[in-house]
């Protein structure tokens, strides 16, 4: 079964004794040139997902295009769910077919079950991603079944993955606390990625889907999961609510993490997941990583620029404090 993971992943020989001096603030981890953190892309689905108006194939295609051309190794593409659920990832097949692929760069699509994986398979997908959650009121409100329930259907599609020698990410939501159940057990996320990764996930991003976590929160929950799941197969993926997500990622960095999701300009929120804000922005997290000595093989530029293109078609403004100072200094 194959895996994507060709990159080297040098964080993960952070050790845990730095952990307390985090929190003491006496000094910071070493930093050494040659470490990598994968950058994982979701502004073209998770950051538009939860738009009201729907964004125009065309706008989402160039976007996607602008941001092949800037180093990124995963840009998370489309869902392949219900349109009666997300109508704004309805055109799912029209924006995997028209994006131009750039030979570096991997499309994973969400598919939430057999059926989304087979449409994902027909319009072209190379790589998927399951999303269960840690939560079961969550579960139920965004994929419409418990989350034992959404297990065999990830398993369904894993399976199905692995005969066509397809890659599967998977995702557990409410890693850090849910809209409705409030905190959730370390013990509890670290089952579901357990579930998930035994099942043949190569990678499990852990989302703090409603931005609610601190560098306490993930400390503690990333304690736990690791036990479970190798570090060097986990993601984080945050949502910046409470402005907590830096220092998240930078707490999982330094727990060994070094895979991170974010979205250009900071777009986004789950549409089951009321109050939940935007990701983490790319650029902020570029900006952080880059200034840390870290590579990420990412041009910053050019993700600001894509960040103003799609602000600019969305009429709004930028997310992402490091493309409004840039801007400020032009
Ligand atoms: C999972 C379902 C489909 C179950 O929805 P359901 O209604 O329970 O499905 P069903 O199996 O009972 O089928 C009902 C109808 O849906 C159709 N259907 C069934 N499956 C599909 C499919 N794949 N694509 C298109 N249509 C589908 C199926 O064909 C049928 O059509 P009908 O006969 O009524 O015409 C639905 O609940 C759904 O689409 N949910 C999507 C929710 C979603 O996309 N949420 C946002 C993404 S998750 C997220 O943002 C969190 C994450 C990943 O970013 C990390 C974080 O921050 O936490």
């Amino acid at each position: 079964y194959p895996s994507p993971q060709n990159i080297p992943c040098g964080w993960s020989g952070v050790t845990l004794t730095l952990i307390p001096s985090l929190f003491t603030m006496t000094h910071l981890p070493t930093l050494h040139p040659n470490e990598f953190v994968k950058i994982v892309e979701v502004g073209p689905r998770d950051g538009l997902q939860n738009e009201k108006e729907i964004v125009p194939t065309g706008v989402k295609i160039q976007l996607i295009d602008m941001l092949s051309g800037t180093g990124l190794s995963v840009i998370e593409a489309t869902s392949f769910v219900s349109s009666k659920w997300v109508p704004q990832m309805a055109d799912h097949t029209d924006v995997l077919r028209g994006i131009q692929r750039a030979p570096h760069v991997r499309y994973p699509v969400l598919t939430p079950n057999l059926q989304g994986f087979q449409d994902a398979v027909a319009a072209g997908a190379t790589e998927v991603a399951v999303f269960g959650s840690a939560s079961e009121t969550f579960s139920k409100k965004n994929i419409n079944c418990s989350i034992d329930e959404s297990m065999l259907r990830f398993e369904e599609v894993i399976n199905t993955a692995k005969e066509r020698q397809i890659p599967v990410r998977g995702y557990v939501s409410c890693a850090l606390g849910c809209p409705h159940e409030g905190d959730i057990k370390p013990s509890t996320v670290a089952k579901v990625a357990k579930r998930l990764y035994e099942m043949g996930c190569y990678e499990i991003s852990l989302a703090d889907t409603i931005g609610v976590g601190t560098p306490g929160s993930m400390l503690k929950m990333l304690q736990g999961v690791k036990k479970e799941v190798p570090i060097n197969a986990l993601a984080v993926h945050c949502h910046d609510t409470y402005g907590q997500a830096l220092p998240n990622i930078l707490t999982a960095l330094q727990m060994g993490v070094c895979v991170v999701d974010s979205a250009v300009a900071g777009l986004g929120g789950c549409p089951y997941a009321q109050g939940s804000s935007g990701n983490v922005s790319t650029e902020d997290v570029l900006y952080m990583l880059h200034g840390m000595g870290i590579e990420t093989g990412v041009n910053l530029p050019k993700v600001i620029e894509a960040g103003y293109f799609i602000c600019n078609a969305l009429c709004r403004n930028t997310n992402s404090k490091v493309a409004q100072a840039k801007s400020r200094t032009l």
